[in-house]
Parts: C-alpha cells; sequence; structure tokens
C-alpha cells in the first residue's frame, strides 16, 4: 500500500500542470477557427484529392522510415523542398482566391457562422429533380443545347465566378428560356446549388479524354471536364441530335432516357453524405456508360 501511495506521490509531484491564461485560451480558439477554415477550404476546392495523395506519400515515406530504406529517404528529403514550391505553384489560383476572399468576408461574422458551411447542407428536392428532366427532354425535343452542372459536396463557386448570377427557383421554363437561342445567357453552362440555379454562361474546364468520340464537341467535353475535377453531375443536352447525356465522375453515359435520368437524379437526391454509397453508384454508373 504504503509503495502504491509513494508512487502516486512520486507520479503527483513530476506533474506539471501549465499556467492557463486567457491569452492562451484565445490562442486556441484562433488556431483551431484556422484550422477549421483550412480544412474546410480544402474539402471545398481540388486540394482535398491533393491531400488524400499527400498523405499517401507521408504514409510511404513512414514506411520507409520504418524500414530504414535509406535510398528511398534520401530522394525524399532532397525532393521535399522542390514539392512545397510546386504545391504553391499549381495551387495559385486557389490559393489567390482564398486571400480575396478573405479580404472580402466580415471576418467577425464569418467567425460564428464557421465558414459557407450553412450552404452546403442544401440538397435539391424532388421537384427540383422533375423540373431538370422536364427541361433537358423539353429542349431535346426542339433540339435545344444545353449544360446544366449540378453541385454536390464539393463547392463550385470557381465556376460559378465565370458566369453571371442568377439566383433563382430551378423550374423548367427557367433552364428552357437560359438556353433559348440567341439570348444573352444561352452561351456556357448553368450551375444548380440545391434548388436554385446560381448562375449561367459559366465556363467549364475542357476534359483531354481521348476516349471520347471524336463525333463529340466543346458541350460535352466541358460536361465530362467538369466532371473529372469535380463530384457533380453533369446533364448535356446536344444541339445536333437532341440527345440527353451525363456526366459523373469523367464518365459519360449518352443518350440516357427520361426514366433513368430521373433515378439517377433520384438517387444523388437520397443520397446522405456518404462516400462510399458514392462510390457505388459510381461504379454502377461505369457499367452503364459503355459508350463513351
Ligand atoms: N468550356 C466550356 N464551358 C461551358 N460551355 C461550353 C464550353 N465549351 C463549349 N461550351 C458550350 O458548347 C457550345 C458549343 O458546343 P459544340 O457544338 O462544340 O458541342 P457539342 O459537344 O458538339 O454539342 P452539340 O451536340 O450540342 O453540338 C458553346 O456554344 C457553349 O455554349
Amino acid at each position: 500500500m504504503t509503495a502504491v501511495n509513494n508512487f502516486i506521490q512520486n507520479y503527483l509531484s513530476n506533474l506539471y500542470i501549465p499556467r492557463i491564461t486567457w491569452t492562451d485560451i484565445i490562442e486556441i480558439f484562433i488556431i483551431a477557427f484556422v484550422l477549421y477554415s483550412f480544412l474546410v477550404w480544402i474539402k471545398n476546392t481540388k486540394a482535398w484529392a491533393l491531400l488524400k495523395g499527400i498523405i499517401i506519400v507521408v504514409l510511404f515515406a513512414l514506411f520507409a522510415y520504418i524500414l530504414n530504406l535509406r535510398t528511398i529517404l534520401w530522394i525524399a528529403g532532397k525532393t521535399i523542398s522542390v514539392g512545397i514550391i510546386a504545391l504553391v505553384i499549381i495551387f495559385q489560383p486557389e490559393l489567390r482566391r482564398a486571400l480575396e476572399q478573405l479580404g472580402r468576408k466580415k471576418l467577425v461574422l464569418n467567425f460564428f457562422n464557421f465558414g459557407d458551411s450553412h450552404e452546403k447542407d442544401e440538397r435539391y428536392s424532388s421537384k427540383t429533380a422533375d423540373e431538370i428532366v422536364r427541361a433537358a427532354y423539353e429542349m431535346g425535343a426542339v433540339k435545344t443545347g444545353a449544360l446544366i452542372v449540378i453541385e454536390q459536396d464539393m463547392m463550385l463557386d470557381e465556376y460559378v465566378r465565370t458566369g453571371i448570377n442568377v439566383d433563382g427557383i430551378v423550374t423548367s421554363q427557367l433552364l428552357i428560356n437560359i438556353f433559348e437561342h440567341n439570348t444573352p445567357l444561352h452561351d456556357g453552362a448553368v450551375i444548380i446549388r440545391g434548388n436554385r440555379v446560381v448562375a449561367a454562361t459559366c465556363y467549364l474546364p475542357l476534359s483531354d479524354n481521348v476516349n471520347l468520340s471524336k463525333e463529340l464537341g466543346t458541350r460535352h467535353r466541358a460536361g465530362v471536364g467538369i466532371s473529372e475535377v469535380t463530384d457533380s453531375m453533369t446533364i448535356i443536352v446536344s444541339e445536333e441530335t437532341g440527345a440527353v447525356s451525363v456526366a459523373v465522375g469523367g464518365e459519360l453515359i449518352r443518350d440516357i432516357d427520361e426514366h433513368s435520368l430521373r433515378n439517377k437524379l433520384e438517387y444523388l437526391r437520397k443520397r446522405t453524405i456518404d462516400v462510399k454509397s458514392f462510390k457505388i453508384w459510381r461504379g454502377r454508373i461505369k457499367n452503364e456508360g459503355k459508350n463513351i
């Protein structure tokens, strides 16, 4: 018993409890906020995929360290500084935009709002899905070209910025009107967030997938391009044939029928933010998208 007492006394006497002041608490809050904002920013940009890549490289380096693989460690040590510079160059547009946003945002409000998370939980309703499907096939019937991007978990702000703000409830009439020939908003893509059309005339990145059919032009390439770099779903209506296609995860399903498109939209709508089910769905889409 006395041995146990001695141990506890020794342990307690060695225990160092730092003195916490108000400035320490403020510092903890600031660091937590900055870290949280940084993680939200990563999650909402292309940096998310990159972060996963970095984690794999770090795990590999750890593995090399444990097994004492000296040549690999030497190479890793020599390339790390180049890698950091490369990261800054690759993410120069995102970093510039993040700093611009920081300059524009009301910092105090943002502190209590914790970023843009209130916008993120929005998911479109069943009615919105119906309206999108109706618009796509009505436009297809009269061969009006259209490009409709439906935002998922990854925010598409950088593409919204390239277009003209609309901020209107999604209705088939609004979509048909936007893509009407010779009107100011018909060129480029529409982006849908939740139940609202946030922007029109958006410029999307073009896919350089060599497997895409040569008969497809830039509208389809843009639809596939955005689905390669984000988790969005794009509906493309061909001006030439009136066919409706869907791009997701870099895959293109051409000439999809109305019922299947409705099912896809319903699937995404009901989906919880569960990466696993998204992967299964994407797998299914891959199997269906034979005619890329
Ligand atoms: N990068 C882009 N981002 C958004 N929209 C684009 C982009 N590139 C082209 N578009 C849209 O696609 C239209 C041109 O379509 P194009 O005829 O080249 O494509 P397509 O795939 O052959 O489709 P379609 O079958 O409708 O002819 C442009 O007028 C523009 O509205």
